[in-house]
This record gives structure tokens, C-alpha cells and sequence, in this order.
């Protein structure tokens, strides 16, 4: 039996516009894409989907995120986690090392694919750490973690504060041909600090993060990244500096890429309205000088991809307050509607850039086969309803984490089905 979405509006790159068409699925490979002008397909014996009108998408891609599974189920899960991801219309999610255990061992790898089978609903890819517990100190067996299935290395959460570590490290990941991601943070440039150096850590007395910590280890990883010949890629990029350095290492063909997340594109420190720890996360917002940088480098291809950083907390966590909560967000279910409606919305992008900077793109930077919508590709698929208005309201998440600084905003752009491999895996 086939599966046929019918009315949906995909956007063709070539024409820049979108057009009505009918997809048909079969066996989780899209096995037709036919211009609804020509009529209604025979779907006799096949199931349906009526997209009415909406946007029909290859399902969106996430390459840097939390899901908590092992160690914190508290804050989130795989089930919890990859639920939440499908219902902001992501397919396949790359989950971060920084677990407990920290996912360093062949075992903790291959248990993070067992348990999505069992329970996850969208494709998830997992990361492996650099270093033993993201320590910093020893190197992991980089070849059993990708034999079991990781596809990069990265010690999310932490900085590797040894350039030695990070060149072995790198020497090591370009040998078998792996990437290494890295979470850019210099700890001797920042203690203590909850918030970006800026008008509200000024305003508030406060200590803050300076934008050197990130873009210190920005441009030691892009000499070492040269150096090496590694795929390097930069995780959560948030300063001006940190985009003109990777400006600058792509001119010269070093094989660099790098990801910005919607709070970095929207929010900055000027706009956290007191010590509320929901606006707290890891790089922090940044001044509006960045915010427009990062816009930019998003805009000229100095980053490459958009990824959430989802990275979702209990609310006894966050109610500990700004100085004392842990950092980050949740993310998977308003970054579509947040950048459909800040950017598409008001004329800024076309549809398609954003939907490239969340399918095609981070497909290409880590070579998947998926981020297409065309014939022969998998039926990985996201259904968004462009028109209807509507809140965002934290406690009606999927996720565990209700963690957000968006709750209350009023978005457009909400995803309403999601398909993976060809399956219905969520609609709303
Ligand atoms: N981004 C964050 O603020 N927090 C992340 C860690 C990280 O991405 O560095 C987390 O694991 O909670
Ligand atoms: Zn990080
Ligand atoms: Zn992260």
C-alpha cells in the first residue's frame, strides 16, 4: 500500500516559488511527485493525507541537540525527546555525548541506537565525546565509537582547553574521515559568569561572559583544523568575531563549517527582561552588534546550517535562578515558527533559504542522505501550516523541558505532520 499527500505546496528551488503538488510514498521512498494541475491521482486502496494548501517540506534537520538519555531522564528522554522533535517537524536529530555516562564508549553509543529503536520516532544520530567524561584529559577510542555508530566527535558542553588535545583529536578524526564539532569555550576567560558582557550584566552588576572565550577557540581550532586537514565544525556560534574568523578560514579553503541557533538570530542580552533563568543558556545571548553578525554569516554562507541546541531542563533546575540554574533552552518545537515568522514572514529570506539552512544544508556539511524532497529519496517529510496564527504556550510542549524565552510569542509557521521513512510518525 501506498500513501499519497495530496494538496500539499512545495517550494521549487529553481522557480523560487511554490506549486501544488500530490506526493506519493511507497515503501519509505518518495515514488512520485505529480503537479496537482494534472488533477487527482487515483488513490483507490491507498491511504491519504490531505495537505490542504500547507507546506510540504523534506523533514527538517537538527544537528545539535540534547535528549538527556542515559542519566537525565528527569530533564528529558529518546521517547520524550524525539516526540517533541517530530512535532516541531524535525526527521532526524543529532544527539550530543554530554550524558551520564557521558557517551564515551562503544556501549554508551550503541545503547543511545537501541533505545531510539525501541522508542524514539525520528532518525537520531549520535555524537561521541573527544575526551574520556569530557574530562580533557584522554582521548576516547575514536575507532570503536565510530564502528558503533557515531558520526563525530565532540565534547559539547565543555571547551577542549588543550590545543594539543584538540590537534591529536583532529589528526586522529581525519584519518578515518570524521568530523569534529566544537563547543568554542575558553575557561580561563570566563568564571563564573551567567550572561554575555553587555548592557544587562552592566545594568544588572553583573560578571559577564566575554565574546574572546568563544572566538578564542574559533581561531585555535581553524590553525589546528588547516593544520590537520579535519572536517571541523563549529557548534552554536554567537559572536561578531567568531563569524569573521570563519569568514576569513573559508576564503583560504579550510574545511570549515559552522551552526547558529534561532535565539542567537532573534534574541539579545538587551532583550532579557530581568534574572530569569529561561533566558540563560550556553553561548549566551549576545549584544545586537552580534546578532546582526551571526544574521549576516547565516546570510552569506559563512554558517552553514541552523540547529537548535535543544537543550531541555527540569523547572526545579531553572527556578534556582539566573546566577545558579543550569544553561539552555529547549528548542525543537517553536525554532521553525520563530524564524518562519521573523524572517519569511517579514520579507527578510525567501521560504526556501530557510528551509535549505534546515534540509539540504546539513545534509551536505555531514554527508546524509536525506534533507531532499524528490522522487527516489526517503520519505523523510514535514507538513507546516504557514497561515494560522497561534502561541506559544511552554506547558503545552511535547518536550520535558518547558525551559523557553519564547512562551507567549505569537508565530506563524506550526508544524502538523511529520513522516519518517515514509511513516506518519506525529501529527497534531
Ligand atoms: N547550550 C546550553 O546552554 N546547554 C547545553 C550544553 C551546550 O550546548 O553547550 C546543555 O547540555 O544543557
Ligand atoms: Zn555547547
Ligand atoms: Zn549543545
Amino acid at each position: 500500500m501506498a500513501t499519497w499527500i495530496l494538496n500539499g505546496l512545495v517550494w521549487n528551488e529553481a522557480t523560487g516559488e511554490t506549486e501544488l503538488k500530490h506526493i506519493r510514498i511507497a515503501e519509505g521512498i518518495i515514488a512520485e511527485i505529480a503537479d496537482a494541475s494534472a488533477g487527482q491521482p487515483d488513490t483507490n486502496g491507498h491511504e491519504t493525507v490531505d495537505a490542504n494548501g500547507k507546506l510540504v517540506s523534506a523533514g527538517f534537520i537538527d544537528m545539535h541537540v540534547h535528549l538527556r538519555e542515559p542519566g537525565f531522564e528527569h530533564k528529558e528522554d529518546i521517547a520524550s525527546g524525539t516526540r517533541s522533535a517530530a512535532a516541531g517537524g524535525f526527521t532526524t536529530i543529532a544527539c550530543m555525548p554530554n550524558t551520564r555516562p557521558v557517551t564515551d564508549t562503544a556501549e554508551t553509543v550503541r545503547f543511545i541506537l537501541d533505545r531510539t529503536a525501541e522508542t524514539g520516532i525520528v532518525n537520531v544520530l549520535p555524537y561521541a565525546a573527544i575526551t574520556k567524561n569530557e574530562l580533557g584529559r584522554e582521548l576516547t577510542d575514536f575507532a570503536s565509537l565510530k564502528e558503533a555508530g557515531a558520526i563525530g566527535f565532540t565534547d559539547d558542553g565543555v571547551g577542549v582547553q588543550n590545543a594539543q588535545m584538540m590537534k591529536d583529536a583532529m589528526n586522529l578524526a581525519a584519518s578515518m574521515d570524521m568530523p569534529v564539532i566544537a563547543h568554542c569555550e575558553d575557561d580561563s576567560l570566563v568564571v563564573g559568569a551567567a550572561v554575555t558582557e553587555g548592557k544587562f550584566a552592566a545594568a544588572n552588576g553583573l560578571k559577564g561572559i566575554p565574546n574572546e572565550s568563544e572566538a578564542i577557540h574559533v581561531g585555535r581550532d581553524i590553525l589546528l583544523a588547516e593544520a590537520t586537514g579535519v572536517h571541523y565544525h563549529v557548534c552554536h556560534v554567537s559572536t561578531e568575531q567568531s563569524v569573521r574568523l570563519i569568514r576569513h578560514a573559508k576564503q583560504f579553503g579550510i574545511k570549515v563549517t559552522a551552526e547558529v541557533c534561532p535565539h542567537h538570530l532573534i534574541l539579545s542580552d538587551e532583550d532579557i527582561p530581568g534574572m530569569d533563568a529561561n533566558w540563560k543558556m550556553n553561548p549566551p545571548l549576545r549584544t545586537p552588534r552580534d546578532v546582526q553578525a551571526v544574521i549576516e554569516g547565516l546570510e552569506d554562507g559563512t554558517l552553514d546550517i541552523i540547529v537548535t541546541d535543544h537543550a531541555p531542563h527540569s523547572a526545579e533546575e531553572k527556578a534556582r535562578g539566573m546566577m545558579l540554574a543550569p544553561f539552555g533552552i529547549t528548542g525543537f518545537e517553536t525554532a521553525f515558527p520563530l524564524l518562519y515568522t521573523k524572517f519569511v514572514r517579514t520579507g527578510k529570506w525567501t521560504l526556501g533559504f530557510l528551509l535549505k539552512r534546515m534540509t539540504s544544508d546539513p545534509a551536505r556539511v555531514f554527508r546524509l542522505a536525506s534533507g531532499v524532497l524528490k522522487v527516489g529519496a526517503i520519505a523523510d517529510i514535514t507538513i507546516v501550516d504557514l497561515e494560522q496564527e497561534r502561541e506559544v504556550n511552554p506547558d503545552s510542549f511535547i518536550s520535558k523541558g518547558k525551559n523557553t524565552p519564547f512562551g507567549g510569542w505569537k508565530l506563524y509557521g506550526w508544524p502538523a505532520a511529520t513522516f519518517v521513512n515514509g511513516k506518519l510518525v506525529w501529527s497534531e
